[in-house]
């Protein structure tokens, strides 16, 4: 085991002093896994599935070899079919901020059950969840709930247009928002995982209202709203980015958002899908100190069951039906398990220390491993803020989509099944961030350095 390894600078500092070195050494494929089982799964999966899956980035298609098969998780950890243990840095794309399978969460959950899964109707518990937003987040004051991230993001949209009267949104080239029409527009995540720069059956007229920007470049936005006079409705960004990789914003791009949608009337929104109570307890716009018009939340709000949320201020939500015109709805909308779920999540994110930690374990996973590149000679450049990290096989620094396609992305596909094989699962895909929860300790941190370090060696 690895001794404790001190904290040192900011990670993207010391990315930029790496250097490229070639290395002709074998790949770390020496411990062979046995995934037979997950061969066997996966491969009926595919008769069944498109792919074999649910969601594309899930098929490992971008870091090649075959998807690990999940059984089962808890706390830190996953095991797959075959039953090998993994430290799991993906968290289920980000719901599992307290660990996997929290007995508080499960006992809420089994509480729940009891009295009806779902009701369609409403009840009190939706009540509680929208006041454990409002209290929190510094844009929201009213909330509606919905089943997942992109109906958020799609509904808030439509409030956009809805509330200025004008067509156009404006969003940032690898950002991602789900895969609603309009946002699959030089989209991230899987869309940029597998090289599709947008999507056949997106009408051209609707893929024509989405303008897209560059991310930490506000003159970009600028230049749009000049060339677009009256006409934006808002703008949509990942305040952090998580679905090009990891990427910063700088406090000043967002001031700059801020000012520029005051100014022209278009309404800032901040999709928090990924960051929200991930990287603050009151999100990226309270880590930040910038109030957008309006947030769409997802992931950690739903403790693991699916659903989503978007809110802002009281004019704005006033326009949402059955309080104003704007028609939006669901069946399994403010769902009572998924409620619950989120209600014991917040709580216990609001405890002591619970971001004091997520900070403390995650800088010192960035740290380890851009320190284990420098040694061993490969150019890195990475960073974390809160429970959300990632790195890039490259010089650095990346401040936009642009900057992340210029990563080693081969290299990435190497290291990733090498630490597979050291028994570390991490997003199988150089464009999507890396997560930790209250349930990683240090010692997991330390195995992780130490895994990367022998695989790193190894490229
Ligand atoms: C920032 C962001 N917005 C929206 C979404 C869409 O959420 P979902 O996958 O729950 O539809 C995601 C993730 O997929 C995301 O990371
Ligand atoms: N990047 C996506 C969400 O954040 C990954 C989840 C998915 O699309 O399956």
């Amino acid at each position: 085991m690895q001794a404790a390894r001190p904290q040192t600078q900011a990670a993207a500092t010391r990315c930029r002093k790496a250097t490229i070195v070639r290395s002709t050494a074998a790949p770390a494929t020496a411990t062979k896994l046995n995934t037979k089982r997950s061969e066997e799964i996966f491969k009926e999966a595919q008769e069944l599935l498109p792919g074999g899956v649910n969601s594309p980035v899930r098929a490992f298609k971008s870091v090649g070899g075959q998807p690990i098969v999940f059984d089962h998780v808890k706390g830190a950890y996953c095991w797959d079919a075959d039953n090998n243990k993994y430290i799991d840095y993906v968290g289920s794309w980000g719901p599992a901020i307290v660990g996997h399978a929290n007995d508080e969460v499960n006992e809420a959950l089994k509480a729940q059950i009891e009295k009806g899964t779902s009701f369609g109707a409403p009840c009190e518990l939706e009540n509680v969840l929208a006041k454990m937003v409002i209290e929190r987040v510094p844009s929201v004051e009213m909330v509606r709930f919905v089943n997942s991230g992109t109906e958020a993001c799609l509904s808030v949209v439509r409030l956009m247009r809805a509330y200025t009267g004008r067509e156009k949104i404006i969003k940032f080239t690898g950002c991602y928002h789900g895969h609603a029409d309009q946002f699959l527009v030089q989209a991230g995540s899987g869309v940029l995982t597998l090289g599709l720069s947008d999507s056949p059956g997106v009408p051209a007229t609707t893929a024509a209202a989405t303008l897209t920007a560059q991310y930490n470049d506000i003159e970009s936005v600028k230049a749009l709203f000049e060339a677009n006079k009256g006409e934006i409705a808002g703008l949509i960004l990942e305040p952090v980015v998580g679905n090009s990789g990891f990427i910063p914003p700088t406090k000043e791009f967002l001031q700059g958002l801020r000012d520029v949608c005051t100014k022209e009337g278009a309404v800032l929104c901040f999709d928090e899908v990924m960051t929200g109570f991930r990287i603050a307890k009151g999100c990226a716009q309270e880590y930040f100190g910038i109030t957008p018009d309006v947030t769409t939340m997802g992931k950690v709000i739903g403790g693991g069951l699916p659903v989503g949320a978007y809110g802002g201020k009281k004019e704005l939500m006033q326009m949402v039906a059955p309080a104003g015109p704007m028609y939006q709805a669901g069946t399994l909308s403010g769902n009572p398990l998924a409620m619950v779920a989120g209600i014991k999540t917040l709580e216990i994110l609001a405890r002591p220390g619970a971001y004091e930690h997520l900070d403390k374990v995650t800088k010192r996973l960035i740290s380890g491993i851009l320190d284990a590149a420098k040694e061993t000679g490969h150019a890195m450049c990475g960073g974390s803020i809160s429970g959300m990290f990632g790195f890039f096989f490259c010089e650095g620094p990346v401040s936009s989509f642009e900057d992340a396609k210029a990563s080693d992305t081969a290299k990435f596909g190497k290291f990733h099944r090498g630490m597979l094989e050291q028994g570390v699962y991490l997003a199988p895909s150089q464009f999507e961030a890396g997560f930790t929860s209250l349930a990683h300790t240090e010692e997991d941190i330390d195995r992780t350095i130490e895994a990367a370090r022998t695989v790193l060696k190894s490229l």
